[in-house]
């Protein structure tokens, strides 16, 4: 898979960082692996933010966190606004873009498919959204722009999917958040005599799985979720190619006058992939329990495992690292 964005060299990141955020979301994937299974959510997330923000504050960069969390659900957060890196000048302005546990309730749980991720792009290039709800729809790359329309009814982009990739509206499959607000859109899509793949949590990895419908199963992404996931997915879709379309859901008067406040101006907007992340981005996931995107953390005698994929955006390339960690008492410690 490849993309055929085109970046102004302004905009480029110096490829160096790729490295650089593995080290983040494998640190907070361990500490919050450490809590898998202990049905203590805003623990494990605590553990994951307080990890991923030292790591953030060693990295040679001067970010901004525009995507956080904890507006919505008041977790533990790394703030919308927080500066993060090792200071002024001491390397590129970026805007990041942090889910320190995406999943929460999965780890909690100890359910497939918690990570840890995050996305860097260089400063102003990425959208801030509040942390509202929003809706999506998503595929892989491969169609024709404007396949989808997040404003056509699921039965249409079912039907142009389809046809797209000839074959039959009975094998597509659509993932849906198992949510009740989404009844009434799991029926119209049954009606069409297509799947759906419910997933309880972790909208992130979702997306993502579009993007390799023959080894995922999954074609097409709709649904609502949330804004700061959307962004994410929306960087690695900008890595791994395919289209996505995202409205916010502002239904309030404060949540439209957060909206403005931080720039945006028509509350119905409908973002493209290159409307929430405008320059080169990277993207990295670590897992924290096993899924199918990736394997959760191992705690072996003397080492642990981590696997974590990475992209960036600017020549497509996607990178699975497994990584043997043998001074794990650095995790604790640093
Ligand atoms: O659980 P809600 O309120 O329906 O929100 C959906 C969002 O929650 C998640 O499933 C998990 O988010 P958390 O890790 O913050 O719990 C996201 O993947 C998704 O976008």
């Amino acid at each position: 898979m490849s993309t055929t964005i085109s970046v102004p060299p302004q905009l480029l990141l110096e490829r160096i960082l790729t490295l650089e955020i593995v080290r983040v979301t494998e640190r907070a994937a361990v500490s919050a692996a450490r809590l898998r299974g202990h049905g203590n959510e805003k623990g494990a997330d605590q553990a994951a933010v307080d990890a991923m923000r030292r790591e953030l504050n060693k990295m040679p960069i001067e970010g901004t966190v525009v995507i956080g969390e904890g507006e919505r659900d008041e977790a533990p957060m790394l703030f919308i606004g927080e500066k993060v890196g090792a200071g002024i000048d001491a390397g590129p302005k970026v805007d990041i873009a942090v889910d320190p546990l995406e999943g929460t309730t999965l780890c909690a749980k100890n359910m497939p498919g918690s990570i840890a991720t995050m996305a860097m792009a260089e400063g102003g290039t990425l959208l801030h959204a509040p942390d509202v709800y929003m809706q999506k729809i998503a595929i892989g790359p491969g169609y024709d722009k404007g396949l989808i329309d997040i404003d056509a009814p699921p039965e249409e982009n079912i039907r142009r999917l389809a046809q797209a990739k000839d074959v039959s509206v009975h094998d597509i499959t659509v993932l849906v958040l198992d949510r009740p607000r989404h009844a009434e859109l799991i029926a119209k899509i049954r009606a069409t005599g297509a799947g759906v793949q419910l997933i309880t949590d972790g909208d992130v990895a979702g997306v993502i799985h579009c993007a390799d419908p023959d080894n995922t199963g999954v074609d097409i992404y709709m649904g609502t979720g949330g804004a700061p996931e959307g962004v994410l997915a929306a960087a690695a879709l900008r890595c791994i190619g395919g289209q996505m379309q995202c409205r916010l859901l502002l239904d309030t008067y404060s949540k439209r006058n957060r909206a403005e406040s931080m720039g945006i101006e028509d509350p119905n907007f409908v973002y493209q992939i290159e409307d929430m992340v405008k320059g080169d981005c990277l993207f990295a996931a670590t897992g924290v329990t096993d899924g199918s995107l990736l394997s959760g953390v191992k705690f072996r005698k003397h080492v642990i495992q981590t696997e974590t994929v990475v992209m960036r955006s600017v020549t497509g390339t996607v990178r699975y690292i497994k990584a043997d960690h043998r001074q794990f008492e650095k995790f604790h410690l640093d």
